[in-house]
C-alpha cells in the first residue's frame, strides 16, 4: 500500500517510519523541505508539495501543528485541494478543532475526495512503535480502507461517526490530561516546599489508585528539569485552549482547565513552547 504522509515533526516522522519499517511504500512532504532527507534514508520517496504526494498516493496522511498549518497545507497553492479527486483520500491527524475539520472535510469531499480525521492519542514513542489511540471520524469507507496503516499505526483506533467527533474526543482528552499534569506539578512543588522528599511523592503516587504511565513516564525527568520534547508545551496550551472555546461552545463551565490553561501559558512566556509540556513544572515552580 502506498501512503502520502504531510508533515514530519515529533509524530509525522515517527509515524512515517514506523509505516516504512512495516512495509508501506511512503511519500512525504515537509514545509521544511530538509526534514524528508532522514526518511529518504529510511526508503522514503519525497513529494515537492502537498499536492504532488496526493497525485502520487491514494490515501494521504496530514500531521501538521494547529489549524492554521492543517488549513495551510489543504487550502494554499499546491495543497492537497489541488489533487484530491474520487477515488482519493485525506486522513488528518493533526490536532485541531471540530470547525478547522469540518471546513477541510467540507472542501475534500466537495471535490469528491474523502475525508478522516484522525487525532490520536500518544506520543513519540507509541508512534515510534505503533502504540498510538487513534480516534477517528468521517468517512467510514475511508476508515476501512485505511484499516491496513491504521492497525501500523495504533493499537486501537476508535470510529466515532460524524466529523468533529474525533477532534472533540480528542481535546477532551488533552484537557484532562494538562490539567492532571498542573496538578501533579503543583503536587510535586508542594512536596517539596513542606519539607517531603518529591522523589518518595513519586513512589507514593505509583502505588495508589492515581498511579498512571505520565506520572511515572515523566516525573523523575521532571525532577531534574530535563524537558527533552516528546509534547511539545505549545501544542498542549493550543489543546487546551481549543477544548475551552468547545466548552464556551457547549455552556460548561472548566474553571479547572481554565487555570491549567494559565500555567501553560505562562510557561510559554517563560520561552519553554518548545520544550516537552511537562516543563509546566517550571512555571508553577516559578509563578511571578
Ligand atoms: N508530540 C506529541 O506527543 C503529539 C502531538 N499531537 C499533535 O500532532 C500534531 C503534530 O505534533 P508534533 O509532531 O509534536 O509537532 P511538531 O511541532 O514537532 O511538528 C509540527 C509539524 O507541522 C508543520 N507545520 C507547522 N506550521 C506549518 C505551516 N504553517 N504549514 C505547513 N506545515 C506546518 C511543521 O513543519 P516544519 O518542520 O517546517 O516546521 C512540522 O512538520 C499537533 O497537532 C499535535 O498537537 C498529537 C499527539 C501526540
Ligand atoms: O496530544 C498529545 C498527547 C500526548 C500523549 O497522549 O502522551
Amino acid at each position: 500500500m502506498e501512503v502520502g504522509f504531510l508533515g514530519l515533526g515529533i509524530m509525522g516522522k515517527a509515524i512515517s517510519v514506523n509505516l516504512l519499517k512495516n512495509g508501506f511504500k511512503v511519500t512525504v512532504w515537509n514545509r521544511t523541505l530538509s526534514k524528508c532527507d532522514e526518511l529518504v534514508a529510511h526508503g522514503a520517496t519525497v513529494g515537492e508539495t502537498p499536492a504532488e504526494v496526493v497525485k502520487k498516493c491514494k490515501i494521504t496522511i496530514g500531521m501538521l501543528a494547529d489549524p492554521p498549518a492543517a488549513l495551510s497545507v489543504v487550502f494554499d497553492k499546491s495543497g492537497v485541494l489541488e489533487q484530491i479527486c474520487p477515488g482519493k483520500g485525506y486522513i488528518d491527524m493533526s490536532t485541531v478543532d471540530p470547525e478547522t475539520s469540518t471546513k477541510i472535510s467540507q472542501a475534500i469531499t466537495s471535490k469528491g475526495g474523502h475525508f478522516l480525521e484522525a487525532p490520536v492519542s500518544g506520543s513519540k514513542q507509541p508512534a515510534e512503535t505503533g502504540q498510538l489511540v487513534i480516534l477517528s471520524a468521517g468517512e467510514k469507507a475511508l476508515y476501512d480502507e485505511a484499516i491496513p496503516a491504521l492497525n501500523v499505526i495504533g493499537k486501537k483506533a476508535f470510529f466515532l461517526g460524524q466529523v468533529g467527533n474525533g477532534a472533540k474526543m480528542k481535546l477532551i482528552v488533552n484537557m484532562i490530561m494538562g490539567c492532571m499534569m498542573n496538578t501533579f506539578s503543583e503536587g510535586l512543588v508542594l512536596a517539596e516546599k513542606s519539607g517531603l522528599d518529591p522523589r518518595t511523592l513519586l513512589d507514593a503516587l505509583e502505588l495508589g489508585a492515581i498511579a498512571n504511565p505520565m506520572f511515572k513516564g515523566k516525573g523523575p525527568a521532571m525532577l531534574q528539569s530535563t524537558y527533552t520534547p516528546a509534547f511539545p508545551l505549545k501544542h498542549q496550551q493550543k489543546d487546551l485552549r481549543l477544548a475551552l472555546a468547545l466548552g464556551d461552545e457547549n455552556a460548561v463551565s472548566m474553571p479547572i482547565a481554565a487555570a491549567a490553561n494559565e500555567a501553560f501559558k505562562k510557561a510559554r512566556s517563560l520561552g519553554l513552547g518548545d520544550h516537552d509540556f511537562s516543563a509546566v513544572y517550571e512555571a508553577v515552580k516559578n509563578p511571578k
